[in-house]
């Protein structure tokens, strides 16, 4: 059905976690009659294994739906499903550049949230325009007019501009899809011109190679024309084009304004990146579109396969990459783990979802090391080096000056809450900014090195608020700090992927409580295996592994002297030292650094 392109309309559904973004995708299906009663399913467009587990939404998804509407016009709504967790906010940023508009959800039970205010900036950075929801006004706990006077208060709407809708009723919904054509503008370009289309989203198909979803900005997208990415140059002819009904639903054509999707039959998926823009060779466009600014890792950590596929791992490394391009990565070697990849993340969840992706969607068993952020280190030689591995953090007598990344946390809170919550903070390092009380809300901005953050700190602000407190976190700069490397020394052999880096006044506390927990995770050999922690060449904590029987060496049993030598022949105790690449580790070792408590709270 063709649509004339003044009756297109891109939009988003951004929201905090859980506001009820998919829900309302869902209704907008339904009340569309995009998807049969019969394949309607609550949360449709959360497909991937991990997003229903987590019940979360981790991708994006794009549907066109039809919509006819009270003036008697029909519209195309091309509309895109987002993330609301803090860790996958690029994706949000990806997906409102192929926009003119985003619906901001708000849940009536919650009111106004870290990421609601985040996602809020991003659409204005974006110029979007913004129609405010308040949503879930059909639960028991909603306070509608609390909600709707925080998004007042906060970020400036007008009282009349705000809607008012139960996504799982579908009450108001109605009223959401009229608003949507009235305020957010059609798409501007022509079909007649050059064609330059948006890569907003990588996918690999193993029989159709690497397909592309497009927001195409100007020109026409045919199959008949050889195509070109610009920044890879990368070219191809389409084997398919499509749109997303949601599922791929093949069309001849695709016009300035709309959004689809490209088959490149392209099998390297290193010629293809997302942000690029897709022109013909015939008549290509002069200037590429701006892209997306590349994304910062705020942790990284080592993956290694856990047995000896080292082909299908870096196969599936590349390909999840091309899937998420939050995701980064490059080739690591491990004494003690072969080969692997140092992988960059946004946050602890997107790290526990792309190991969970390689294990569901690729069939692999991955170990992961423990992370770290990335650290600026000036050498005493004029060096100035970004380790974002502590294999290769130089040693204390070699370092002048050492950074770590700072970020500004926005925390949203009860007021009941906040001592508790500032306590939190402040045993993190945190730097008090500022404390504003919002109707029945408090927003607290605070200043905390990124590794402290890492740390299980989500998780205990949460706790500490009984759920209610919620947060977002900007990168802002590098700050000197005093840190160091603690070496891990197992049968007194240093364990690379064991080395970490933390704040000197945290040394001793950590180490002894990380030798305790070594000590009942590293598996046992015949023989005591002592596990010590080296900070400057200095050991300051040591525990034992006990052995895994009776140890002849040191059993103070009365047996002849033969005896004992023959039970010691056969514990083949004189032979430790060589067998010192044989420690095993598995995934609860590393598991013992993740789950220390790095700051003293
Ligand atoms: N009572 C009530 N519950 C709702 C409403 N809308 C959504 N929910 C519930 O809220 C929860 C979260 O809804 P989702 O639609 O998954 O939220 P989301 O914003 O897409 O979540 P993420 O994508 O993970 O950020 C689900 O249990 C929904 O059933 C509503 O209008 N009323």
């Amino acid at each position: 059905m063709k649509i004339q392109s003044k009756n297109i309309r891109n939009f988003s559904i951004i929201a905090h976690i859980d506001h009820g973004k998919s829900t309302l995708a869902d209704r907008i299906i339904e009340k569309t009659l995009t998807v049969s009663k019969r394949d309607m399913k609550e949360q449709l467009l959360d497909s991937m294994d991990v997003e229903r587990e987590h019940g979360i939404t981790v991708k994006s998804r794009t549907v066109r739906t039809f919509y006819e509407a009270k003036n008697g016009h029909k519209y195309q709504y091309n509309l895109i499903d987002t993330p609301g967790h803090v860790d996958f906010s690029y994706e949000v940023s990806k997906s409102l550049a192929a926009c003119e508009g985003v619906l901001l959800i708000v849940d009536a039970t919650q009111g106004v949230q870290a990421q609601t205010i985040a996602n809020y900036n991003i659409a204005m950075e974006n110029e979007l325009v913004i129609i405010p929801v308040v949503n879930k006004i059909d639960s028991f706990n909603a306070n509608i007019e609390q909600t709707c006077q925080q998004l007042i208060d906060v970020m400036q709407f007008n009282e009349e501009d705000i809607l008012y809708i139960s996504a799982k009723t579908g009450q108001g919904v109605d009223k959401v899809l009229e608003r949507i054509h009235s305020v957010i503008p059609a798409p501007t370009g022509t079909a007649d011109s050059p064609l330059k289309a948006l890569v907003f989203d990588l996918q690999y198909d193993p029989f159709r190679g690497v397909i592309a979803y497009l927001r195409l900005f100007e020109g026409t997208l045919s199959k008949d024309k050889t195509l070109r990415f610009m920044v890879t140059q990368a070219e191809f002819n389409a084997t398919e084009l499509g749109v997303f009904l949601p599922h791929m639903q093949p069309t001849d054509v695709l016009r300035a304004g709309e959004v689809g999707y490209v088959v490149t039959g392209l099998k390297e998926v290193q010629k293809v990146k997302i942000g690029d823009t897709l022109t013909t060779t015939t008549d290509p466009s002069q200037q590429p579109l701006p892209g997306y600014k590349e994304s910062k890792s705020m942790v990284y950590a080592g993956l290694f396969p856990s047995d000896d596929n080292d082909k299908d791992f870096q196969n599936a490394i590349h390909r999840l990459a091309l899937n998420d391009s939050s995701f980064c990565y490059e080739e690591e070697r491990s004494e003690v783990l072969g080969k692997g990849f140092r992988c960059g993340f946004l946050g602890m969840l997107h790290l526990q979802i792309i190991r969970e992706r390689l294990e569901k969607e690729y069939g692999l068993t991955v170990l992961i090391t423990a992370p770290n952020v990335t650290y600026q280190v000036l050498t005493k030689d004029g060096q100035e080096l970004r380790i974002n591995n502590p294999v290769y953090y130089p040693t204390f007598d070699k370092i002048k000056t050492v950074k770590e990344p700072y970020g500004v946390v926005t925390i949203t809170l009860p007021e009941e809450h906040v001592g508790d919550i500032m306590k939190l903070a402040t045993s993190r390092k945190g730097i008090f900014i500022d404390l504003n009380y919002q109707v029945n809300q408090t927003i607290l901005h605070y200043e905390i090195p990124t590794s402290e953050i890492a740390y299980h700190f989500f998780n205990q602000l949460k706790s500490l608020s009984h759920g209610y407190a919620t947060m977002d976190v900007q990168f802002m700069d590098y700050r000197e700090a005093d840190l160091v490397k603690m070496d891990i020394l197992v049968n007194y052999v240093k364990i690379d992927a064991l080395a970490f880096i933390l704040h000197r006044e945290d040394a001793y506390r950590v180490a002894a409580d990380l030798v305790m927990k070594l000590k009942h995770t590293i598996p046992r050999k015949l023989y005591p295996m002592p596990v010590q922690v080296v900070v400057e060449g200095i050991v300051i904590a040591r525990e034992d592994v006990p052995p895994l029987r009776k140890n002849a060496a040191v059993s103070g049993d009365k047996k002849s002297i033969s005896k004992k030598q023959a039970l010691l022949h056969r514990q083949n105790i004189n032979k430790r030292n060589m067998e010192h690449m044989n420690i095993q580790l598995p995934q609860e070792v590393f598991n013992s650094i993740l789950d220390i408590n790095i700051g003293n709270d």
